[in-house]
């Protein structure tokens, strides 16, 4: 009885986001699992797709009638799955929850180097007259996705394609490879060894050696590893395989990032009271497999690394495995050397440093069971664990665990499923929890865990509110106020280390007219153009536009036009200006573009090579340095201004994380925020580090705006090149919805998004608060639906569920 394949295709549409069945030819029909990625025809032309199975049946019960109608899969690209059967029912969830197609689901879990790619091919059928055109084609063939053809060249291509002269075909690209080493096993006794010695000539010194090699070394050996102790070169052992003396194998390697770091291995410290409570309430919950979420709240530097260490060590001695998010930029060396001290080998590491080929690796190593903790970044969520006894998320309110693109989707939420799935514990660790998982922990939701005291008793840092606008009607420009200067130079006289934090937001370099106030704009998107020091450009950020940085005022054509706002670049040329001598460690986008680059910026800092860190957001998290006693955060408010509900909530976290870096060892610290709002309750709160105290207000305030976590939200945009297309649209929309949703729903817009276009489309939004919508979901599926249907005029609609930013 032939069988029938379910299988989502990599056509993302809303019309294609189901399963389509396939016939699996008979040679196939025992390979073919659910969770394997296939190639198959599809839509009229019967191009070749990627896809994935997500069923196999019996194609006598299910679909009787359609047995002579469906087309055969074409191939399989995987000999075993690649997604399990808890990691196929989690994209079908998040699909639903995150109104994302299931396809694009399906590629967001597995590495890229298995998403597959459908190539389009050129073949000729006759041959090309024109001799360029013959030239892009080899054997007959031409790679169309691959090359990179000029505008001109597409349309001679389509002309030959109208006549018939080629042809489209279409290719699924497996881009899977694994790395291979060569093995050497030697197929001679000793005693053979001493047998054939005497067959050889003398001078025959090559064959000598390598039989001096093989009397060493009777185990397999790895090729690279004989060749690299000896004289020998690969042709020798390739001429002795031919004499039938060893035989060469080819044996699956892994690209191992961390290999050629040796980490000291740490042992589990003693823990602290509380610690002690936490780590038995979390141990609790792995052996009777509850799958309790725990909020663990505990200030900067209160030890929450070690609860979550040893809590990781319990699931372990239980025979199962754990999975640990770590914010993206958290992911210092510094976090994963502590894992990885403790766990060794054990780990596998997943971040956005890796190439694909590591990632691939790292991501085979836990599929293979030989990894059983796991710690990443945000997409580490869908780590092919099995058997998980323990899921961490560090620094759980942070940003970037919600992705901005499809799918949209939060991992903390992955991470609570997974956790029922598993019956595991998760715990949910920050000093500065989101208002939305407090929440939950005063509900009882989650059970609260915490840790109230720093390491070692030190008090946390005292901090001290620069009003910069005393400074500025005393002061020129600088970027430094008097205090924070003088609390410098005592940190270098003293020997000591000091972070100075400068807000990136709205703080860009940028170039204005000082004649006619021109400021350079992209001519794609409203926002203006970002001045880069390293390539000596002007960029968007949001479209990747590119230009050269202007000599002359393109609107008055004056020669005064200069570069304006401090980015960490203007602020250390300044430094050095003020503190001769001062050793500055720059860290920003610009400085850590490159692989590995960041962390090696952070060794030197811990190896004592600078005096100063300066840098963005980035360093507000995770550093654990003992000789940093100040820290300076040069620009408090920049973020207070944006219109977003949470901006007092980010600037709390914000200034709380990065005073939390002063003062960690046995030195005290101390903290100066230079600020424009001194009053504003955010920022006195962050200097009492009072919490509790913010988190009470911030609730308040949620209150009255009817703002998450008393509603939910979510955020419909719509974009069109012709403005008129996405406002009609969205206003019609927002009539639509409030027929069909609760009256205690809060429709807002729609408006215009605060930048409103990008890339030359513009948007316009709608937000959605609620408390209770029971029929949402259906709602906001045919609202895409429709758009997908329409289409008309390059319409778009997206859907965020609990967007983090509404800007
Ligand atoms: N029980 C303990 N005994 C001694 N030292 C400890 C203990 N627990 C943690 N430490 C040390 O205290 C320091 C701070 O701990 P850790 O970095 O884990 O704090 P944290 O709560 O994660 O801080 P943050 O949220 O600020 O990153 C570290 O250097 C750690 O090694
Ligand atoms: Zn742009
Ligand atoms: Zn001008």
């Amino acid at each position: 009885m032939a069988k029938i394949a379910q299988v989502i295709v990599d056509v993302p549409t809303m019309q294609t986001n189901r399963p389509y069945s396939y016939l699996v030819p008979s040679e196939l029909a025992d390979a073919v699992h659910p969770g394997m990625r296939v190639s198959v025809p599809f839509g009229k032309g019967g191009r070749e797709v990627g896809g994935m199975v997500i069923g196999v049946d019996e194609q006598a019960q299910t679909l009787p009638t359609f047995s002579g109608k469906l087309k055969p899969l074409t191939a399989l690209l995987d000999l075993a799955s690649v997604l399990n059967p808890e990691l196929l029912e989690l994209s079908d969830w998040l699909a639903t929850h995150t109104f994302a197609f299931r396809i694009s689901t399906i590629q967001t879990m597995l590495p890229a180097a298995l998403k597959t790619k459908s190539h389009k091919l050129l073949v000729a059928d006759q041959s090309i007259a024109d001799a360029h055109l013959a030239g892009l084609f080899t054997n007959g063939q031409l790679d169309f996705t691959a090359a990179k053809l000029a505008p001109n060249e597409v349309d001679q291509l389509a002309k030959l394609q109208q006549s018939g002269i080629v042809h489209a075909d279409y290719a699924v690209e497996n881009r899977a490879k694994v790395k291979t080493v060569t093995w050497v096993q030697s197929q001679l006794t000793t005693d053979q060894i001493v047998d054939v010695r005497p067959t050889i000539r003398a001078n025959a010194t090559k064959q000598q050696q390598l039989l001096d090699v093989l009397t060493t070394c009777q185990t397999p050996q790895p090729l690279a590893k004989l060749t690299e102790n000896s004289a020998l070169a690969r042709a020798d052992f390739s001429a002795a395989a031919k004499r039938g003396w060893v035989t060469l194998t080819e044996r699956e390697s892994y690209r191992d990032p961390y290999a050629q770091k040796d980490i000291a291995a740490t042992r589990a410290m003693t823990l602290h009271a509380d610690q002690a409570a936490a780590v038995a309430a979390i141990t609790g919950a792995i052996e009777s497999a509850t799958p309790q979420p725990f909020l663990l709240e505990g200030v900067t530097g209160s030890g929450k690394t070690e609860v979550y260490l040893q809590s990781i060590a319990a699931a372990l001695a239980q025979g199962k495995t754990a999975l640990m998010l770590v914010p993206e930029i958290a992911l210092t060396p510094q976090m994963v050397n502590r894992v990885r001290g403790r766990f060794g080998k054990q780990v596998a590491v997943l971040h956005s440093g890796l190439s694909a080929g590591e990632k691939y690796d790292e991501w085979r190593r836990i599929e293979r069971h030989e990894a059983a903790v796991v710690v990443g970044a945000r997409s580490a969520a869908f780590a092919p664990l099995d058997n998980i006894g323990l899921i961490v998320m560090d620094e759980e309110h942070e940003t970037s665990y919600k992705q901005d693109d499809n799918p949209r989707y939060h991992a903390r939420d992955v991470l609570l499923w997974r956790a029922k799935y598993h019956h595991a514990p998760v715990v949910l660790g920050s000093a500065t929890p989101s208002l939305e998982s407090r929440a939950r922990a005063e509900r009882g939701v989650y059970q609260s865990l915490l840790l109230p005291e720093r390491i070692n008793q030190q008090p946390l840092p005292p901090v001290t509110v620069i009003d910069m606008r005393e400074q500025l009607k005393a002061h020129t420009e600088s970027n430094f106020s008097t205090a924070l200067l003088d609390a410098l130079k005592l940190r270098l006289e003293r020997g000591e280390q000091s972070v100075l934090m400068l807000n990136r937001r709205g703080f860009s370099s940028f170039v204005m007219c000082r004649d006619c106030g021109f400021v350079l704009k992209c001519p794609n998107c409203d926002v203006s153009l970002v001045l880069h020091m390293d390539t000596h450009t002007m960029k968007c950020h949001y479209c990747g536009h590119e230009e050269t940085i202007p000599k002359i005022c393109p609107n008055c054509h004056s020669r005064r036009i200069s570069y304006y706002g401090s980015g960490t670049e203007k602020v250390a040329a300044e430094l050095t200006t003020l503190l001769p001598d001062v050793r500055i460690i720059r860290m920003d986008a610009d400085t850590t573009r490159r692989k590995g680059a960041y962390e090696k910026l952070l060794t030197d800092f811990g190896e004592h090579k600078a005096d100063i860190l300066l840098g963005t957001q980035m360093i507000a998290k995770g550093l654990d340095y003992p000789d940093v006693t100040l820290v300076g955060v040069l620009n408090a408010d920049t973020a207070l201004g944006l219109p977003d509900f949470r901006a007092s909530e980010r600037t709390f976290q914000l200034l709380t994380q990065v005073s939390g870096r002063a003062g960690r060892a046995d030195k005290p610290g101390e903290v100066f925020i230079q600020t424009f709002n001194p009053d504003h309750y955010a920022i006195q709160l962050a200097q009492k580090q009072d919490y509790e105290r913010f988190f009470r207000v911030e609730m308040k305030m949620r209150h009255l705006g009817n703002y998450p976590p008393y509603y939910y939200t979510a955020l419909i945009t719509a974009s069109a090149q012709d403005e008129n297309v996405a406002a009609r649209r969205m206003f019609e929309l927002a009539e639509q919805l409030k027929a069909q949703l609760s009256d205690t729903t809060v429709i807002l817009g729609p408006t215009p998004r605060s930048i409103a276009r990008i890339n030359n489309r513009y948007y316009y939004q709608i937000v959605l608060k609620y408390k209770q919508e029971p029929h949402l979901q259906t709602v906001l599926a045919k609202v895409l639906d429709d758009a997908q249907k329409e289409q008309r005029q390059g319409l778009q609609v997206a859907i965020d569920m609990e967007p983090q930013s509404f800007i």
